[in-house]
């Protein structure tokens, strides 16, 4: 039987998530969002089925309901739908990045009857929106899942059981350990892009030959920085007490930094970069997520007018889509990595076969 599915927050993750329950389920998405472009946007690339205006009345027939709003806003729609009366049916779900204030809201609306399990797949993208929505945006990602109090077992399956399109790894988890867990490889490492990034601005400002610099590795170290300053705003402010204590811990690291380079000691030098690249490089590199967001290829370039383009459309003949391009080194002259990211291994692993037939030194990883 056609299930109903109401989606709030037409965005990116809520795009996606769409699209992988539309894969494996007969169903039809009713898509919300405040900005009703979004949805009118989302129903033209066939991601909802139907724009919707009025919450109330389609959440009262809804069989899943998916909140994928910023987390600020994720906890008035939750009220919102608490409210209506009778009680709503559907299994609630969100993907917010946050978990404490969310499910303490959840366990305040359990006793109003709201059905809720959270969830915050880690995987995602700095770019916002349901034109950048992807069916397989989720794929081997880790997907947490927090159940409340009143969750049963069956609510966690029937949630698993709504979710298994996005082909990602589930973890059940407490949602301060969540937040604990997220706020260091997530949310800490997104503060400090940007502070990076503002750094950068402020000198800027009397040498503009910064902003052309700029390349390379200040670009893959602050890459997230580009993301939705609302999305990040909400969920600093629902993970703040995690976020103090790394930034103490941060400012602490830095004081440590000073006083290497001040003693200007090269062993105690070595030995800092040497621990960061032992456990950077045993991060496992296969894996999506907070490291992986795309399927990256290296390919050895040589600076010469027109390496790009042979490269670029080589694969353009083959239809393969590249999601972005960067070059990591080049000096005048000499090789140069070419990044190239895919949407997935598929399309990386066709890009291989057609550039290893044509000469190129490629690599997996660098
Ligand atoms: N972007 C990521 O990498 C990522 C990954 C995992 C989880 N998340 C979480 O997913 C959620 C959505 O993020 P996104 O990246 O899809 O953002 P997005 O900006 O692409 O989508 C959010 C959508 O929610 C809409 N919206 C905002 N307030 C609303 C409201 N009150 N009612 C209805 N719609 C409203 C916006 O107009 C927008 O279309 C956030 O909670 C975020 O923390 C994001
Ligand atoms: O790849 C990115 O752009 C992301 O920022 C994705 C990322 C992350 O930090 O890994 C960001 C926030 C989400 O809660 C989960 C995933």
């Amino acid at each position: 039987m056609m299930k109903n599915v109401l989606l709030i927050g037409v965005g990116l993750i809520g795009g996606s998530i769409a699209l992988s329950i539309k894969k494996e389920n007969d169903v039809m998405i009713f898509g919300y969002d405040v900005y009703t472009e979004s949805s009118e946007t989302a129903k033209k690339l066939g991601v909802i089925d139907e724009v919707v205006r009025n919450v109330e009345e389609k959440a009262a027939t809804a069989d899943l309901i998916i909140i994928a709003t910023p987390v600020e806003e994720t906890l008035k729609v939750m009220d919102r739908l608490a409210s209506i009366s009778p009680a709503i049916e559907a299994l609630v779900m969100d993907v917010g990045s946050t978990k404490n204030s969310i499910m303490s809201k959840a366990e305040d609306l359990a006793a109003k009857g709201l059905r809720f399990i959270g969830g915050h797949p880690m995987a995602g993208s700095h770019k916002t929106g349901v034109e950048s929505a992807k069916a397989h945006l989720l794929e081997n990602a880790f997907y947490f899942l927090t159940p409340n109090s009143i969750t049963s077992e069956k609510d966690v399956d029937e949630a698993k059981d709504w979710l298994k399109g996005t082909r990602a790894k589930f973890l059940v988890s407490e949602p301060d350990e969540h937040d604990f867990l997220t706020g260091i490889v997530s949310h800490f490492p997104h503060l400090v892009a940007s502070s990076l990034v503002r750094i950068t601005k402020n000198h800027a400002v009397d040498k503009p030959l910064i902003q052309q610099l700029a390349a390379g590795g200040f670009r893959d170290i602050t890459r997230i920085a580009s993301s939705s300053p609302k999305m990040w705003s909400d969920i600093v402010s629902q993970n703040k007490s995690h976020l103090l204590d790394l930034l103490h811990e941060w400012k602490k690291e830095m004081d440590e930094v000073i006083r290497f380079v001040e003693n200007g000691d090269q062993t105690e030098l070595f030995h800092y970069f040497d621990s960061a690249k032992s456990f950077r490089d045993s991060l496992p590199v296969r894996s999506k997520g907070a490291i992986h967001p795309f399927s990256d290829l290296y390919v050895d370039i040589l600076d010469r007018i027109g390496a790009l383009s042979h490269i670029t459309a080589l694969l353009a003949q083959s239809k393969i889509n590249i999601i972005n391009l960067s070059i990591l080194e080049v000096r005048e002259g000499l090789n140069a990595v070419l990044r190239l990211s895919f949407q997935d291994d598929n399309d990386r692993d066709q890009a291989q076969y057609i550039l290893q037939n044509e000469d190129y030194l490629t690599h997996i990883t660098l």
